[in-house]
């Protein structure tokens, strides 16, 4: 049994702050934390690889679909193929435009929920959190990512989390868990963009926190709306290095404290099953 931990962050709806979470997230588990992380960007936007810093995805020889495709055929992967290590410690496994062919050329498959985990298998040892950057959709890729993954959190702007898309979601991973992944859990919503100019801000969050927080954890941390955030996606940093005392690195900080606090849980529990 290895201490890694496999994170999908995941909504089918676009532009809630998925890949600027997976980045905060993963950079702030290694700066606060001394964790090793691996990010994956599951998306052929490529938005996670061009926040890192990679401006022309598609110039990228080797790339998630490279390591998946692998997989399908049953190829040996070298030690760190395709990894790229980033300047603020984390490493990440990029993706372009080819990535769209594949999830399509899944659909064939005989095992084609699972490519992605026994990609993950190999690289897993190597690392105390995986993170996944998922599409927004519900489609092939996402449910690779959910099926590999031990856990997912879900980021939502507020005034974006409708009852409706939430359900879908939530029966998505349910239907995994039920038939392909049943150590899935939530670790919860993450509440991003938030605006507190907002007259009804507030009060949204707190009916949000009232109604759905009954059933799903909503981290305490709220990410607010800034332009800093929004610029970190061009400069190819974090937070952490682009605007280190503002309110989004100290809401993004305060997550990475949730998230490891999260695994502290998981492992006393565990301990206290095997006492019993
Ligand atoms: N806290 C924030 N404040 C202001 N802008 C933000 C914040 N977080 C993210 N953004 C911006 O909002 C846009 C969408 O964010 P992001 O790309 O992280 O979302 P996403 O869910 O990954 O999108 P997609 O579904 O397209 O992959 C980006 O332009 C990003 O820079």
């Amino acid at each position: 049994m290895d201490n890694c931990k496999v994170i999908a962050i995941t909504n089918q709806k676009g532009g809630v702050g998925k890949t600027t979470t997976t980045v905060n997230l993963g950079v702030g588990l290694q700066l606060f934390h001394n964790q090793k992380v691996l990010l994956i960007d599951a998306d052929p936007q490529s938005s996670l690889t061009v926040a890192l810093g990679h401006k022309n995805p598609d110039a990228i020889d080797v790339t998630l679909s490279t390591v998946m495709d692998a997989v399908i055929e049953d190829r040996p992967i070298e030690e760190r193929t395709g990894i790229l290590h980033h300047d603020e410690g984390v490493d990440l496994l990029p993706s372009n435009i080819e990535l769209s062919g594949m999830e399509t050329g899944l659909f064939n498959l005989m095992s084609r929920e699972y490519v992605l985990r026994n990609y993950i298998d190999t690289v897993r040892k190597d690392y105390d959190y995986i993170l996944i950057d998922c599409m927004p959709s519900l489609g092939m890729m996402t449910i690779n990512a959910l099926a590999a993954a031990d856990s997912v959190i879900i980021p939502s702007q507020p005034s974006f989390l409708s009852a409706k898309g939430l359900n879908l979601l939530l029966h998505s991973i349910s239907k995994v868990k039920r038939s392909i992944n049943p150590k899935l859990t939530i670790d919860g919503i993450l509440l991003t963009m938030v605006d507190s100019r907002t007259n009804n801000a507030r009060e949204i969050i707190e009916s949000l926190r009232n109604t759905v927080g009954q059933n799903i954890k909503v981290f305490d941390s709220e990410i607010p709306h800034s332009v800093r955030a929004a610029e970190c996606a061009l400069t190819g940093e974090s937070i952490f290095s682009h605007d280190k005392k503002g309110k989004v690195a100290a809401a993004y900080e305060m997550l990475t404290k949730e998230v490891t606090a999260l695994e502290r849980k998981a492992h006393n529990r565990s301990g206290h099953d095997w006492v019993r």
